[in-house]
């Protein structure tokens, strides 16, 4: 089997607020290979933003490693991290945080240029993801001008713009109707294996999350295989 994408060892995020100890992860370990999408499931609390943002190196948590070609994120440096996380992660949040003054392509290709590419190569590499995502009649149009399913689209093609080897998503579909979420998953699904992406995806919505390649839960603050409850 080929080397894990991500690898999370033995992750802790205690948070404390006016003396309140909140321990959310408690030595979560979790594997994402190339190429496979992982459902991460659970009830509202139980540490899902918190691993997704400690594993995206968005967030130091209290302990533990996050492994990225072959190296701890976290023992990085800020500038060697950030140059880690825009080359090989991609982010989607539940809302799309697209910037409302730009259009699609440029929201896409922005990445792209702060990467260092070329306008015309950013604008090129924005306008074929944003292609693959059935996007292509959308490129001139704003945030605003856009259903809630084509923002999400266009957020999930400016994840994918720098090919990274890792998709993290935090409820990507959660704001979207039924039809619409089905939807997004497919868009989603077929840019991540368009792109050699591995992805891990939080979600409350378990119809979903068993069309995934593998589904996992948050136990008291380690990860576990989800079971399907039965009945
Ligand atoms: N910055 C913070 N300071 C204090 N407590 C926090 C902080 N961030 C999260 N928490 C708490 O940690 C717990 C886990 O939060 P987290 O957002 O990781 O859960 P989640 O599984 O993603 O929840 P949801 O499904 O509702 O999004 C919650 O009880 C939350 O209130």
């Amino acid at each position: 089997m080929s080397e894990p994408a991500l690898s999370i060892r033995n992750l802790v995020r205690i948070y404390e607020t006016e003396g309140e100890r909140l321990e959310v992860l408690r030595g979560a370990d979790l594997d994402l290979y190339p190429g496979e999408l992982v459902g991460l499931v659970g009830p509202s609390g139980s540490g899902k933003s918190s691993l997704l943002h400690a594993a995206a190196l968005l967030e130091k948590p209290t302990a533990g490693e996050v492994i990225i070609e072959g190296r701890d994120g976290l023992l990085l440096s800020d500038r060697q991290r950030t140059a880690v996380r825009r080359r090989q992660i991609g982010f989607v949040y539940q809302f799309h945080h697209l910037l409302p003054e730009l259009d699609a392509l440029e929201n896409v290709a922005l990445p792209r240029r702060i990467a260092g590419a070329r306008a015309s190569e950013a604008r090129e590499a924005a306008m074929e993801r944003l292609q693959a995502l059935g996007l292509g009649q959308r490129l001139a149009h704003r945030p605003g001008q856009l259903s809630g399913g084509e923002q999400q689209r266009v957020a999930i093609a400016r994840a994918l713009v720098n090919k990274p080897q890792i998709l993290l998503a935090d409820e990507p579909t959660g704001n979207l109707d039924p039809n619409t979420s089905d939807q997004v998953f497919d868009a989603l699904r077929a840019a991540c294996r368009d792109a050699g992406a591995a992805a891990l995806v939080a979600t409350h919505n378990l119809a979903l999350a068993e069309r995934m390649d593998r589904v996992v839960t948050l136990v008291e603050g380690v990860v576990r295989p989800y079971e399907r409850p039965a009945g």
